[in-house]
């Protein structure tokens, strides 16, 4: 299939160097000398250009304004950065903004076409394999919700109570942490499930239009056609309001009518209207601010936020990452009908774990959407999250090679590095000291159980046992009931442990016991 992809760099030299390689593999190319001239064409093709390889430059114009042009649209084009070494702090930039992959100059044009290779496969497969946000109109229910956090245990908790009473929900959190998630799993537990679930995002539509699209518009006359509005579309459902603090203040106005009477009037109607909504508002702002700076009404803050659940940001509650990380590889295998699902290595997992991931939950799900699509063998390793290893701090010279996947290492490589920085070792190869020696260091802030020692040998199974019994100890807060039911073992199998090991279970980690 031939793909179009857009190459933009002001160095004529290197665009026909590009555009030559990557038309020798079949496609399309398409070039521009600099941002402004980039956006014309990715403006012009909209829809057609099937991936970016955008030079960095730092100072104006650096190619970032192509990437925030790109999430403004939604649209999934990945890009592909190129950096000189002096301008990685850009990159690491870039890929926050949502680049796909970077390079760092000087490079063989071979890697760059593997890096757009990589890029292609994914966006095929994202656009025709993957349901974008999780089938919009499916239906999600708490045991959807992957949550082995006590902070998640807790908004899961609310939210099933939330589901028994007629209360506004207010849902606050940062973007990407589950807030929709969490309403469509309300939503599917009340006796409304029957009824439609529509959402609307306060941030994406204009403030001019905002009261036709939630209220409706009436047919002036067949002068234009008339808004059915979200409140009536959702009549006897869920309207979810994403992004209430965004509400303009006309708006917002309105809406307290509608929370305070059941009714509401159409945009330049005049007769009110019953409706039977259940309104679930969420924000990433704090609300609270908006209303001191007059931006919010706090009437309207005080009635919409009588049952409020805050879901927490995904580094507060680091234990969830390695089991959502599990679910999102077993369901994208099975969507991409891998024969068997994708398992994660143990040093994948230390690395997923040891990020602090900005963008929560969705960023994660799409990291490991990406390492599924584009993996080789039959686990995720840490190879197969190139973006988040070149974001953690402390990483030797993670800058040194390409994020691109590189080919095997060779054989004075040490096994289980990427980018020259170490990880856990990969099964079937005894690591270096040092290798092992920071993949427990990282291992330790993550809570992630490391299975070769200082020498690079495979742990005592005792030492494990007594590591996990510790973390479980912490992790359940001393419920021994727990602690033995989720460690598959009797209360007093646990106890004799405890003996064995020298724990004491109120103050389980090692160093103060
Ligand atoms: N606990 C979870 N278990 C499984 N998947 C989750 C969980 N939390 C979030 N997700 C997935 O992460 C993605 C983002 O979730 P969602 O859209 O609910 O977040 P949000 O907080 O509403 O984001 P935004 O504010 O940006 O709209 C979705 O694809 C969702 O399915």
């Amino acid at each position: 299939m031939t793909a179009h992809i857009l190459v933009i760099d002001d160095d004529p030299q290197e665009r026909r160097s590009l555009k030559a390689v990557i038309e020798s593999r079949g496609h399309a190319v398409h070039v521009a000398e600099n941002d402004q001239a980039g956006l014309e064409v990715l403006r012009k093709m909209r829809g057609e250009i099937d991936a970016v390889l955008l030079d960095l430059k730092s100072g104006e114009g650096n190619g970032l304004s192509v990437l925030s042009f790109l999430d403004r649209l939604r649209s999934d084009v990945p890009v592909i950065v190129q950096t000189a070494e002096s301008g990685t702090d850009l990159a690491v930039e870039a890929m926050r903004a949502g680049a796909f992959d970077f390079v760092v100059k000087p490079t063989s044009l071979e890697r760059i076409a593997t890096a757009v290779s990589n890029a292609l496969k994914l966006h095929e497969s994202d656009v025709s394999g993957r349901p974008l946000k999780r089938g919009r109109s499916a239906s999600v229910s708490f045991s959807d919700i992957t949550a082995a956090s006590a902070g998640m245990a807790r908004v899961l908790e609310l939210g099933r109570r939330a589901v028994q009473s007629h209360l506004p929900i207010m849902v606050e959190g940062e973007a990407g942490v589950g807030k929709e998630m969490l309403a469509r799993a309300i939503h599917s537990a009340s006796e409304r499930s029957g009824r439609p679930f529509v959402a609307v995002n306060c941030a994406a539509i204009p403030h001019a239009t905002i009261e036709a699209v939630l209220f409706g518009r009436p047919d002036q006359d067949g002068a234009d056609e008339g808004l059915i509005g979200k409140f009536k579309e959702a009549d006897g459902g869920t309207l979810f309001i994403e992004e209430i603090g965004d509400l303009p203040l006309h708006a917002q106005a309105k809406l307290l009518e509608a929370v305070q009477k059941g009714e509401i009037v159409a945009a330049g109607g005049r007769s009110p209207q019953k409706v039977d909504v259940r309104i679930i508002a969420s924000t990433s702002k704090d609300l609270i601010e908006e209303v001191k700076a007059s931006r919010f009404r706090e009437d309207l803050y005080y009635r919409l936020s009588v049952f409020p659940i805050t879901v927490p940001a995904l580094r507060r509650r680091k234990e969830d990452i390695v089991h959502l990380a599990r679910a999102f590889a077993e369901r994208f295998s099975a969507e991409q009908r891998l024969q068997r699902p994708l398992g994660i290595g143990s040093g994948a997992l230390a690395l997923l774990t040891a990020y602090d991931w900005p963008g929560n939950v969705r960023q994660l799900e799409n990291a490991v959407f990406r390492a599924v699509v584009l993996a080789e063998g039959g686990e995720l390793t840490e190879r197969d999250f190139p973006q988040v290893a070149a974001q953690l701090p402390g990483r030797g010279g993670p800058f040194a090679t390409s994020l691109t996947r590189t080919p095997p290492p060779a054989a004075s490589e040490p096994p289980g590095t990427i980018s020259g920085s170490p990880f856990v070792a990969e099964s079937g190869h005894a690591p270096s000291a040092a290798l092992s020696a920071a993949a427990a260091n990282v291992a330790a802030r993550a809570n992630v159980i490391v299975s070769t020692d200082e020498s690079g040998n495979v742990r005592k199974l005792a030492e494990v046992e007594e590591e996990l019994i510790r973390f479980a100890l912490k992790f359940y807060r001393g419920q021994m009931s727990q602690v033995a039911r989720k460690l598959g073992i009797g209360r007093s199998t646990l106890y004799r442990k405890l003996r064995d090991y020298g724990i004491d279970p109120d103050n389980p980690q090692k160093d103060a016991a």
